[in-house]
């Protein structure tokens, strides 16, 4: 501000400066003062350039710091937020804000700065035409805030239409995700790909709607700030002097000062398009903030970083574990529990149950993923508490049906070259894939492969539970019986527990405890050849 200031005084100056010299030319001259007036003009200048410079340098700093802040911020807000508020909130309008928002911010960083100095400078043009006549200071001061009216009477209509504009472009990300993430299906059907273009046109007319709709009424308001603009130099010649009658003698300095006001002007008007839409940008990104703050556990989070693992357990306890999803149409929202189970240390358990029975909630709330609604679950007679969930949920590796494969190995950096040459060749992929400086050389794979690889990744990890999510459904019968025969037995002898979601009938035997979900309900649960545990 203070930067502002000084450069918006500058550049009045220079005009007092001129209007000052052109009126006294011939006395300068006379009395060879032009030099002195030439030097101060130069310095002028100069600590208008300097200022000018360090501003627009120390501002798009400032923005840019901050821009950096709150990406970092919303990456660490999504991390330590629930799952059932990111299934809230979207991915489209994460993938929206952090990218297409703050780049919006990030370009609107000069022109805050011109529009801050260019009011700095209307301000100072009007302290000094004041100097010289207070009526047209009024004249002026009138007109102006007639303008700035105008411009605020919109300005709801505007932010509305923005916002529709907004929500229309998560809806295209949408879209375009549908058309990449399902590009094989879309290329096999042409009435889907006409469909999803018609739905993707539809969303982008509504876009361009609303982008056109506040585009016509920042240029209305433009257009009118120029007519404010001309009304107000107008009346300096045309209704000022029958105001006051002392203006005749300082009418040229005024209008020339009034003149010189059209450049700020332009600047403040022209720029309260990008400066609306960078607000906007700035509250979108605000509201996902707090979005995604409401419902996050970030401060027990943050409070319990330290606690990053539990390193085993004895047994794991559910009691009257209940878990409701949110209502997203249908007869009724779905849940699952009451559970009441019992889970010990080296048990290798398989869930069976029919399509949309509750299994994959059911794994959500073992792990930790959804938050008990009621119930709880105790951990070596210690219930989870939210002090202590991310490390109870860092008891877990797991490979989900709709798993991940990162390509780099994040968070596993203690295995020897050798250990990891050892798998990926026992789970025959040795051939194929590498890893090189914790990074697989490829991950351009079959799905089966893929998991494979997956499964290499939570191998390494060594966590004590393990979690399938019908892990061998993809794989070749070979490999399949190698999963159940070899990989989970390594894994129980290494002393790791096994959760399984299997369908795998053939292999049911190899269980220890063996439970089925029915409609959200643990409904039977039984000991398979005497071992195992206490349901
Ligand atoms: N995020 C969600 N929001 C609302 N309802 C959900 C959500 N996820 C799942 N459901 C509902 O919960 C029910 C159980 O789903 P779940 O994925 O747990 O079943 P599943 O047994 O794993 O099924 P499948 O064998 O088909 O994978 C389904 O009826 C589904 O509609």
């Amino acid at each position: 501000m203070a930067l502002g200031c000084i450069s918006g005084l500058a550049n009045a100056l220079v005009l007092a400066l001129i209007n000052n010299v052109s009126e006294n030319i011939s006395d300068i001259h006379k009395e060879n003062h032009i030099l002195y007036y030439l030097v101060l003009f130069i310095l002028t200048i100069s600590i208008y350039g300097l200022t000018q410079q360090r501003l627009m340098t120390k501002a798009a700093k400032m923005v840019e710091k901050a821009i950096d802040r709150l990406r970092v911020q919303i990456f660490e807000s999504v991390r330590h937020t629930e799952l059932s508020t990111l299934e809230k909130i979207g991915k489209e309008r994460i993938f929206n804000t952090l990218s297409k928002e703050l780049q919006t911010i990030s370009q609107s960083a000069q022109l805050f700065v011109i529009i801050g100095q260019s009011i700095s400078l209307v301000f100072f043009t009007s302290l000094y035409i004041a100097w010289h006549s207070f009526v047209a200071f009024l004249v002026i001061s009138i007109l102006i805030l007639m303008g700035a009216s105008i411009h605020r009477l919109r300005a709801n209509e505007i932010q509305r239409n923005m916002q529709l504009s907004f929500e229309s472009e998560n809806k295209l990300i949408q879209r375009l995700s549908d058309l990449l993430d399902g590009f094989k299906e879309v290329k096999l059907s042409v009435p889907r790909a006409d469909d999803l273009e018609h739905e993707f046109v539809m969303d982008s007319t509504r876009a361009k709607r609303a982008k056109t709709t506040t585009q016509t009424l920042f240029a209305t308001d433009f257009v009118l700030s120029q007519i404010t603009f001309f009304a107000a130099t107008g009346a300096m010649v045309f209704i000022v002097p029958s105001l006051s009658h002392v203006y005749t003698d300082v009418v040229i300095k005024v209008t020339t000062a009034s003149l010189f006001l059209i450049g700020p002007i332009t600047s403040i008007v022209g720029g309260i398009p990008i400066y609306t839409t960078a607000t906007e940008a700035a509250q979108n990104v605000l509201a996902l903030e707090d979005d995604l703050k409401r419902e996050s556990t970030q401060s027990h989070n943050q409070d319990h970083e330290h606690v990053s693992h539990v390193h085993g357990f004895e047994e794991l306890r559910f009691e009257g574990a209940y878990y409701q999803h949110a209502h997203k149409g249908g007869d009724r929202p779905f849940f699952v529990g009451p559970v009441d189970l019992n889970i010990k240390r080296g048990q290798v358990t398989f869930i069976t149950g029919g399509n949309g029975s509750g299994k994959t909630t059911f794994i959500r709330m073992l792990t930790g993923l959804y938050e008990l609604q009621a119930g709880q679950i105790v951990l070596d007679g210690q219930p989870v508490t939210e002090s202590i969930r991310d490390a109870y949920r860092s008891l877990f590796t797991a490979v989900f049906a709709d798993f991940h494969l990162f390509k780099q190995l994040y968070g596993i950096h203690h295995n020897s070259q050798e250990e990891i040459d050892d798998w990926l060749a026992f789970l025959e992929m040795n051939t194929k894939v590498s890893v090189k400086d914790g990074e697989f050389s490829s991950i351009d794979l079959s799905t089966g492969q893929r998991k494979r690889l997956a499964l290499l990744s939570t191998i390494l990890e060594n966590r004590p539970i393990y979690i399938f999510d019908e892990w061998a459904a993809d794989q070749d019968p070979i490999f399949r019986r190698k999963f159940y025969e070899q990989v989970l037995p390594k894994l129980k002898e290494r002393g790791n527990t096994v959760i399984a979601i299997t369908h795998d009938d053939a292999y049911f035997h190899l269980a220890d405890v063996h439970l089925k979900m029915v409609e959200g309900q643990l409904m039977e649960h039984h000991e398979v050849e005497g071992k195992g545990v206490t349901p």
